[in-house]
């Protein structure tokens, strides 16, 4: 395995943000790591990346991983191929290996330019580009796509399927799940702290999907109800939507929430 937590458990302070965390992934495997705001997704991450101790249980990383944090760390004066070699040198690899990542990046039109006059697209694509200069066999990416427009999300949802089919090991989180669905990644959903489901989209879906329709009245209540139906609305709705079986309906029936709530 490339990453292998088993019974994790991190405190801060009173707080339990991880209670016993079992968690796996192999070489050439993507997972999606799900669950609502303060679920534990950045700790397991950050523990992972051995920036944060586990307060019980064992870590086992294979190598040095590759994080791509949420917020952006990049050096805004130098230019983008200098972010490149500036992290080569860090690791210790030759500038045309770290060069070699302009491409799958969308990077080489760019790689003049000051990292600081990039876009925020921009910016995070060399973000993510520099976590995985050394070529780690554990990558780390935390909301990668956060805040893209789709020609960057897509551009960085391809360099993370490269990756893996180099043989790298891939965790990232979002909120996004149509591009879980799209990466075919398996599926591993965080709440309170526990992992609450594993697998592929397929069998999520299976397993816990099925057709609602969310119902939001003008007093602003939403109600769900089993179904594809949209007969009987009375003139007191504002929305009717029908959720279809998905990877947001399993996340919804797991959850008991939206993805993006
Ligand atoms: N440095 C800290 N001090 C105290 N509590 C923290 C700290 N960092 C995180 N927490 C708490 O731990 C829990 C897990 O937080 P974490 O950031 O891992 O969640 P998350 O799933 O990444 O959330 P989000 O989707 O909002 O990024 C939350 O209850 C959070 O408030």
């Amino acid at each position: 395995m490339s990453l292998a937590l088993a019974g994790v458990v991190k405190r801060y302070g009173e707080r339990t943000a991880l209670d016993g965390v079992d968690f796996e992934v192999g070489a050439g495997e993507v997972v999606a790591l799900l669950g609502p705001n303060g679920a534990g997704k950045s700790t397991l991450v950050s523990i992972a990346a051995g920036l944060l101790k586990a307060d019980a249980g064992s870590v086992s990383v294979r190598g040095r991983p590759g994080l791509a944090p949420q917020d952006i760390g990049i050096y805004p004066s130098l230019t983008v191929r200098e972010n490149l070699w500036a992290f080569a040198e860090l690791h210790g690899v030759s500038r045309r290996r770290a060069e070699r990542l302009l491409a799958p990046f969308v990077l080489t039109e760019l790689a003049d330019r000051a990292a600081g006059t990039l876009s925020g697209g921009e910016q995070r694509r060399l973000h993510t580009a520099l976590a995985v200069v050394h070529r780690p066999r554990l990558v780390l990416l935390d909301e990668p796509t956060a805040g893209a427009d789709t020609q960057t999300r897509s551009a960085i949802l391809r360099a993370v399927l490269e990756l893996a089919s180099d043989g790298a090991a891939v965790v990232y989180t979002t909120h996004y799940l149509p591009e879980v669905e799209e990466l075919d990644a398996g599926v591993a959903l965080l709440e309170a702290g526990r992992i609450i489901a594993t697998g592929s989209v397929s069998e999520l879906v299976a397993a816990h999907a099925e057709s609602v329709v969310e119902i939001t009245y003008t007093d602003g209540r939403t109600v769900r109800r089993a179904g594809t139906s949209l007969h009987g609305l009375g003139d007191d709705v504002v929305r009717a939507e029908v959720i279809r079986p998905s990877l947001e309906a399993a996340y919804l029936a797991l959850t008991g929430r939206r993805s993006a709530e």
